[in-house]
């Protein structure tokens, strides 16, 4: 990092107050070969200082720093520690009454004082997560296109087809070990935002450093633009993505085949590449594809599956028996729908031997068609083959749930306001303690929210969900609800990868991720 520093701040090293582990792993020597960029950096000092948010530090640059770099005159006279800064802007934020608004700050204050930004998100976690991750994110790309300010990640289009490698080298960290990325085409449950879906990528990646303590400049979010098949967003004047609809078929794979040879080139084999809100039909395939020649996870299908299988064994010590004494329905036959319930068969089949096929049959799953049955089979995607068991044809999920008598249910279906009274009334009616799974993003797709878990089940549910929700009182007493979101585990999930210099996933290794979770709940 030599030529990027700041002689006498040493921020990049340093771990503690801005989040970042020191390299005591060497993890960065599989970058070590890589071509160097052609440009030169020059040490910031003075004003350019003041304007690189990397070794800002605003107000808080004692006197000795202002006389080394350049910076008496430039700022005020008083010195506020950091402390005092984050008071200010805590105290700040706080005044916006509008999520949206306070997602606005907290990115300017990431554009202009990086360590701040996240002192803040370390120190004031509960608080700041739904602002920067989601729900608050959701609409920050929905409205991406009016909110926008600075590039915060690479956009790779199809316009820099043949480029990659090229793009790639624009980007003025070279040192980089988790990238995560989409292609906006099913961002969180609210379906395709195009080049809009930047913020998941930002966000997600703000918690790698948050909570897993990588280096910022190590994490580079990258958003591939192959259109959009938003009508709203194609008729939006202020839309910043490629204005035609979405590339797919050979053309598709192609600039993703260029994407992900282009990253192995440049960054080694041990950068962890992770694969976030694709639709359904190329999640599945990336991640079949690029396993076996690459270090990727999907965090929709495999971070999702293991925070959900770690909060189920936890919650067995409130409902009681094993996992496999439980017969669990999903609505949602998706990434995080089929990823859930194949590493619970897979949790399963571990512990009681019985084979996978067998272990599969006590897990049920409703699509946008109904139960996923036998009959079905033919019209079925891949994904969905595994769980179309022996049983007649059921179309709602009412009459599903009074069928198979779920003890566990779960929706992962990206549409809102599902589980309705009469579903968590039936599944109150056999179960002591039912328990009930609201697992899409943001709050506004959630399928119930936590007051209608606790009031429908008269106090009686389990009840957790993808986005945050508040205690809620009932009949005199708190429940407070659970969060299952794949922010439990992806950030140490990579973390240990990058450490452990790992250059494949296997499943092991997540059922590895929700044993500790689980244990640490
Ligand atoms: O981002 C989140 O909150 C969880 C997630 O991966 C999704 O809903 O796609
Ligand atoms: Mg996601």
């Amino acid at each position: 990092m030599a030529s990027n520093g700041v002689s006498g701040l040493d921020m990049e090293k340093k771990s503690g107050g801005g989040g970042g582990v020191e390299d005591i792993y060497g993890e960065d020597s599989a970058t070590e070969d890589q071509l160097v960029t052609p440009r030169t950096v020059s040490v910031a000092s003075g004003y350019t200082l003041l304007r690189d948010p990397h070794h800002n530090k605003g107000l808080a640059f004692t006197e000795k720093e202002r006389d080394a770099h350049y910076l008496r005159g430039l700022l005020p006279p008083a010195v506020l520690n950091q402390d005092l800064q984050e008071k200010r802007l805590m105290h700040n934020l706080r005044q916006y009454k509008v999520p949206l608004q306070r997602y606005m700050a907290m990115m300017d204050l990431q554009e202009r004082n990086e360590r701040l930004f996240y002192k803040l998100l370390i120190d004031n976690v509960e608080e700041l997560l739904p602002v920067v991750y989601t729900p608050t994110v959701g609409e920050a790309c929905q409205k991406y296109g009016s909110i926008f300010r600075r590039p915060q990640g690479l956009y790779i289009s199809l316009k820099e087809k043949g480029k990659i490698l090229e793009v790639l080298k624009n980007w003025p960290e070279r040192s980089i070990q988790v990238i995560v990325v989409t292609d906006g085409e099913r961002i969180l449950g609210l379906g395709d935002l195009g080049c809009q879906g930047m913020g998941i990528p930002v966000g997600k990646l703000s918690l790698y450093t948050a909570l897993g303590g990588l280096r910022p400049s190590a994490c580079l979010p990258v958003t591939i633009d192959v259109g959009t098949n938003n009508e709203q967003l194609l008729k939006d004047e202020f839309y910043i993505g490629l204005k035609q609809r979405r590339a797919t078929g050979q053309e598709y794979a192609e600039l993703l085949h260029e994407f992900m040879c282009a990253v192995k080139q440049n960054y080694g084999e041990r950068v962890l590449v992770q694969f976030e809100d694709f639709a359904n039909h190329n999640a599945f395939e990336l991640l079949a594809k690029y396993s076996k020649t690459h270090l990727v996870f999907n965090d929709d299908i495999q971070g999702t599956a293991s925070v959900v299988l770690a909060g189920l064994i936890a919650s067995l010590k409130l409902v009681g028996g094993s996992l496999a004494e439980h017969t669990f329905l999903f609505l949602g036959a998706g990434e995080a729908g089929t990823g859930i319930a194949e590493l619970i068969a897979l949790e399963i089949s571990k512990q009681t031997k019985a084979p996978l096929e067998e272990t599969r049959k006590k897990i049920w799953l409703v699509d946008s068609k109904g139960l996923i049955v036998h009959s079905r089979m033919e019209s079925l995607q891949h994904f969905k083959k595994p769980w179309a068991h022996e049983h007649e044809s059921i179309r709602a999920l009412l009459d599903a749930v009074k069928s198979i008598k779920p003890t566990v249910l779960i929706g992962s279906s990206g549409v809102g306001k599902t589980f309705t009274k009469e579903v968590v009334e039936a599944m109150t009616s056999f179960n002591e303690k039912p328990l009930i799974l609201a697992l899409s993003n943001p709050t506004s797709q959630s399928e119930c929210t936590a007051e209608e878990a606790y009031t429908w089940s008269k106090g009686r549910a389990i009840f957790a969900s993808g986005s945050p929700f508040d205690p809620v009182e009932y009949n005199g007493k708190l429940f407070v609800p659970g969060q299952a979101n794949n922010a439990y585990i992806f950030p140490g999930f990579g973390l240990g990868l990058i450490m452990s210099g790992a250059i494949r996933v296997h499943e092991d290794m997540l059922l590895a991720a929700c044993e500790y979770t689980n244990q640490h709940i």
